[in-house]
């Protein structure tokens, strides 16, 4: 395994040669997953794991995901790529997950498996990349042509049991925070700021993530479950996906929990279709997604009227953004150019990004980040790491859950809608479902 220094991009000479095959593979991918280092990205059980790891691309600061994408345009172009499949994530792909913030300590990385298994339409295959470098072209050569081993499916375990505790924002200070932000969009500083908190937990030494992925996924199968680098979690909001030159996304913003019976729920469901309040946070979002992405595309059509989304745990406003694109963009060059957007920043982005790190007072590192990869030739599936949890290597679990604050918010329910929002994360780690009131 090769590890880039932390602000260096792959040595100028660093050659990969890849190559995708299709299988007649039909067993879910999860089992197969690397339980201590999972790399996944997966919807609806299609999409793909990555097994080893060739090389990384590690970044930090503000030009982070410039960076990022710079070095990975110029691995791609030197990549001796034998694709047969041609479907979006066969050749060769890296898993990515990005930090937050410009000021934070954590790295953002781009992770190159040394085999990827994909499925997709209904179709298989696996990929295989090697790193060549000056000396071991011939090596490689040998190495492409024989046949791969792929791991057998693991069977099927209990979830870990993990304690979560508060971490440096308990409730009452969330609500505080909650309290001093209104009163700074009241006083005109800003119209909309995204306020999380933390919740810490302890994963056993022997315990693996496998166990917790396939809880998330069999949960919420309609979210992108993704595993890169520790940070694992299962996301509704597509932040921005390139595929052939079309663009497209799904802005969420604006929450309402799920109703007790069918009746309930549909009143949920119609209230927060008219609730002002959430009506005013979702099209903040939509305006900072459409304004940073508008720039980069041809056209860019939104739905009309944003609609309700129904997740296991929660509703959502949803707007889906659908586009060309128009200036040969990678999906990484758009991820740059959207993050971070109104549903986890705020309104106006700077004054919001200076109150979030006044107020919340931690690292968010990959949590509102963006999470995804991408492939040779840019286009790639990019999500905001909603719902999601960092493990350390020593086994600390970070998890995090945050809302828009507008000038009409409410404290307790806001910390109410945290409660919703880390039940995915906190059941894929055995911990009991946190108890949202229900209407
Ligand atoms: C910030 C989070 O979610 C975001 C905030 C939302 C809201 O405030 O209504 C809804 C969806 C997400 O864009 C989170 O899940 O932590």
């Amino acid at each position: 395994m090769t590890r880039t220094d932390a602000a260096a991009p792959p040595a100028a000479d660093t050659r990969l040669r890849v190559r995708t095959v299709p299988v007649d593979e039909t067993a879910p991918l999860v089992p197969r997953l690397d339980p201590r280092h999972p790399l996944l990205w997966m919807r609806r059980g299609e999409g793909m794991i990555g097994l080893g790891e060739v090389l990384r691309i590690e970044t930090a600061g503000p030009d982070r995901v410039a960076r990022a994408a710079d070095g990975w345009r110029r691995l791609a172009a030197a990549a001796d790529v034998d694709d047969r499949v041609g479907l979006p994530g066969s050749g060769l792909v890296a898993f990515g997950a990005i930090a937050f913030a410009d000021e934070s300590a954590a790295t953002s990385v781009l992770v190159v498996p040394e085999i990827v298994i994909g499925r997709r339409d209904g179709r298989a295959w696996v990929t295989r990349i090697e790193l060549l470098d000056a000396t071991s072209g011939a090596s490689g050569a040998a190495l492409a042509a024989a046949p791969v081993e792929l791991p057998e499916p693991a069977p099927k375990r209990d979830v870990p049991r993990v304690r979560f505790s508060s971490g440096t924002m308990p409730p009452e200070a969330y609500m505080s925070a909650v309290a001093d932000a209104v009163g700074r969009i009241d006083d005109g500083r800003f119209e909309k700021v995204v306020l999380a908190r933390e919740i810490v937990g302890q994963l056993q030494e022997d315990a693996g993530l496998r166990a917790a992925l396939a809880k998330l996924a069999d949960d919420y199968p309609d979210t992108w479950v993704f595993a890169v680098d520790g940070l694992i979690g299962a996301s509704p909001e597509t932040l921005v996906r390139v595929d052939h030159g079309t663009v497209s996304a799904r802005v969420l913003a604006g929450t309402a929990s799920r109703g007790r019976d069918a009746t309930s729920d549909r009143a949920q469901a119609a209230r927060l279709a008219d609730s002002p309040k959430d009506r005013a946070e979702h099209a903040l979002a939509v305006e900072s997604a459409v304004a940073t992405l508008a720039p980069h595309t041809a056209r860019l059509d939104a739905s009309p009227e944003p609609f309700t989304l129904q997740l296991p745990n929660l509703w959502h406003l949803a707007t889906d953004l659908k586009g060309t694109l128009g200036d040969g963009s990678s999906s990484l060059d758009l991820v740059e150019a959207v993050h971070p957007t109104a549903a986890v920043a705020g309104t106006p982005r700077e004054v919001a990004l200076r109150a979030i790190a006044e107020l919340e007072g931690f690292d968010r590192g990959r949590y509102a980040g963006p999470v995804g990869w991408i492939d040779a030739d840019g286009d790639g599936e990019w999500a905001i790491a909603l719902r999601c949890a960092q493990v350390s290597p020593d086994g600390t679990v970070r998890a995090y859950a945050g809302c828009g604050i507008v000038h009409d918010s409410v404290p307790a329910d806001e910390l109410a809608e945290t409660d919703m929002k880390f039940r995915p994360i906190v059941e894929a780690f055995g911990a009991p479902p946190p108890s949202p009131p229900i209407p």
